[in-house]
């Protein structure tokens, strides 16, 4: 069998259209401010295409760029001003940050109604409850890109592979919220392809190219990946053996043009419901 391709593409734009008509109806233009510190390469593909959509959709968005040697405190300082901006809805501050920097304390400052990568432990928390917050963009598109793919959640068994805040650990509360019974798989889970041999939806996020092998999957598995690996030679690689597990798999994303795309529009959506929560 050769797998169905499920385009990131389309159903990501078919999402920012209903952003964008969304941002119509509004009085006002949701603002958007993306901080990034220094000049990590893995941040750099994500505002070039965040910027774009952004304003394609009609959002009052602007990156600030901090020199790699900004100190935790200008960095709060900063996180501070934005959070008192009423013009301000959403506050994303690019990861990784440089070392001098502690994360945690940085994304704790960033005010929860205004936390658009749903980062803040309050939102993770929300979500780890089954209550309404920020939902994190990444696993929030897969969920948008399993709905298109007309996946049946309910009952199923669904394997996440990868145990990170922003990614593993809101996936599998997404996956659990929707009845999905859910195993969540990590470096050192004993039998990793064993584990995902047994899934019906099988959701990769390790951040390791080809990771997942064609024999890892079971016949007709719906396969996400989440993985956006620069690899030497330029090219950009999934976490999933792509070429391999299409012969197994019923479906599954490519990369690019899956998750990444996803990942975007789901930061519009959550700008747009951040600003109609704050400001009415
Ligand atoms: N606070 C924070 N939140 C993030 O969500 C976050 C972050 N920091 N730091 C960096 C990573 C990386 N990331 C990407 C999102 C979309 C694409 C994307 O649009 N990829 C496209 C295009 C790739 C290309 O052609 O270059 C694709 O996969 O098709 C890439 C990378 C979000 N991240």
């Amino acid at each position: 069998m050769s797998a169905r391709i499920i385009d990131g593409k389309a159903v990501a734009a078919e999402l920012r259209a209903r952003v964008a008509a969304r941002v119509a109806t509004l009085p006002f233009a949701p603002g958007l401010r993306v901080v990034r510190v220094g000049d990590d390469p893995a941040s750099g593909v994500y505002v070039r295409n965040k910027d774009r959509a952004a304003q394609g959709a009609g959002l009052n968005s602007a990156t600030m760029q901090m020199p790699a040697d900004t100190s935790e405190a200008a960095l709060l300082a900063t996180v501070a001003r934005l959070n008192a901006d009423p013009e301000v809805d959403g506050i994303l501050v690019q990861l990784p940050l440089p070392p001098q920097i502690d994360a945690l304390k940085v994304l704790a400052a960033i005010d929860p109604a205004k936390d658009v990568d749903g980062f803040h432990a309050m939102n993770a928390g929300l979500l780890a409850t089954g209550q309404r917050g920020l939902v994190p963009c990444t696993p929030k598109g897969v969920m948008h890109l399993l709905a298109a793919a007309g996946a049946a959640l309910p009952g199923a068994r669904a394997v996440v592979v990868g145990r990170s805040n922003i990614v593993g650990k809101p996936m599998a509360a997404l996956l659990l919220a929707a009845d999905a019974t859910v195993t969540v798989v990590h470096s050192r889970t004993r039998d990793l392809a064993a584990e995902c041999r047994r899934a019906e939806i099988l959701v990769a996020a390790v951040g390791r190219a080809g990771m997942v092998r064609g024999d890892w999957v079971a016949e007709g598995a719906t396969v996400i990946d989440v993985g956006i690996n620069r690899l030497p030679d330029g090219r950009l690689a999934g976490d999933v053996d792509f070429a391999a597990v299409r012969q197994h798999a019923g479906a599954i994303t490519p990369v690019p043009g899956g998750v990444g795309p996803m990942t975007i529009a789901c930061l519009l959506e959550n700008t747009v419901e951040a600003a109609i929560a704050r400001r009415g």
